[in-house]
C-alpha cells in the first residue's frame, strides 16, 4: 500500500496570515488523519513562514499516524528532529531564502555531509529519507550515505505530464527501480495532484509514500478536506 502523507504547511500559511490560531494546525492535522491520511508532513523553514517549531512539538504527541519532518539539516533542524523523534525525517537541500524546494540533493558531492547527518538520525531510531532528483546515480549515493529511503522530487514529472505522460514518468521508473534494487524505500513528492498522481502510482506501484500539500489543500477549497483526501487515496489504488 502506498501511504498518503498530507503536508499541512499551507494550513500554517493561512493561520499566519492573520496571527491568532485560525485555522488550528493541530486540529486540521488530526482531521486529516480522521479523513484517511496515513501520515502528516511538515517542513519547518528557518524563517517559520508557515510551520513553526512550536507546531512541531504540539503535533508530535497527538498524531496517530506517521509524522514526517522535512527540511535542510542545519543545527537547529537537527536539534528539533532529535528532540521530537518523528517516524521519519526527510533531508531537503533548500537554502533559507528559497520559496519552495526546487531540486534534490547532489548526493555524490554531499556524501560525507549526508553520512554524518544521517548517522545521527539513524542512531536515534528515526527513519531517514533523502530528497533526490530522478537520477539513478543520486539514488545510489543516497544509499551509500546510509539513507533508509529516497524521496523522488516530482516537480519535473508534474510539469511534463500534461504534454507526454510516458516521457515524464520514464526517468522516475528508472530511479525507482534503482532504489528497489538497492533495498531502499521509496517516497515521492512535490506538485503531485489529482491530475498526475494515479499515473505515477500505476507505473511505480512499489512506492511507499507520497507527501502532498499544495495541490491537495487547494483542491480542498472546492471539494472539502474529507472528500479531497478520499480522492487522493483513490488515486493510490
Ligand atoms: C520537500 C518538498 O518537496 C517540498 O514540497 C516542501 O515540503 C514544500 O515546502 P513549502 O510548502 O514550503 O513549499
Ligand atoms: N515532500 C513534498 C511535500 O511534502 C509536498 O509538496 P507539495 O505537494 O506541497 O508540492
Amino acid at each position: 500500500m502506498t501511504k498518503l502523507s498530507v503536508n499541512i504547511n499551507k494550513i500554517a500559511t493561512l493561520r499566519n496570515a492573520r496571527g491568532g490560531d485560525v485555522p488550528n494546525v493541530v486540529k486540521v492535522a488530526l482531521d486529516c488523519e480522521t479523513f484517511g491520511a496515513d501520515g502528516i508532513t511538515v517542513h519547518p523553514r528557518p524563517d517559520e513562514r508557515h510551520i513553526r517549531r512550536a507546531d512541531v512539538y504540539d503535533l508530535r504527541p497527538l498524531l496517530r499516524t506517521e509524522f514526517n519532518i522535512e527540511g535542510y539539516p542545519d543545527p537547529e533542524f537537527i536539534d528539533l528532529v532529535l528532540k521530537v523523534k518523528p517516524h521519519q525525517v526527510t533531508l531537503v537541500p533548500d537554502s533559507p531564502s528559497q520559496i519552495t524546494s526546487n531540486s534534490g540533493w547532489d548526493t555524490k558531492v554531499n556524501l560525507e555531509f549526508l553520512r554524518e547527518v544521517l548517522d545521527q538520525f539513524n542512531s536515534a531510531g528515526i527513519r531517514t529519507s533523502v530528497f533526490v532528483a530522478a537520477d539513478p546515480e543520486m539514488v545510489e549515493y543516497a544509499a551509500k550515505a546510509g539513507a533508509d529511503r529516497v524521496e523522488l522530487y516530482t516537480e519535473p514529472y508534474a510539469t511534463d505530464y500534461p504534454k507526454d505522460p510516458e516521457a515524464a514518468i520514464a526517468p522516475f521508473i528508472e530511479a525507482a527501480k534503482t532504489a528497489r534494487k538497492l533495498g531502499l524505500g521509496l517516497n515521492a513528492g512535490h506538485d503531485l495532484s489529482l491530475v498526475n498522481l494515479n499515473y505515477f502510482y500505476k507505473n511505480i506501484s512499489w512506492l511507499d509514500e507520497v507527501s502532498i500539500g499544495h495541490a491537495l489543500i487547494s483542491d480542498a477549497l472546492y471539494l472539502g478536506l474529507e472528500r479531497t483526501i478520499q480522492e487522493y487515496k483513490n488515486c493510490l489504488r
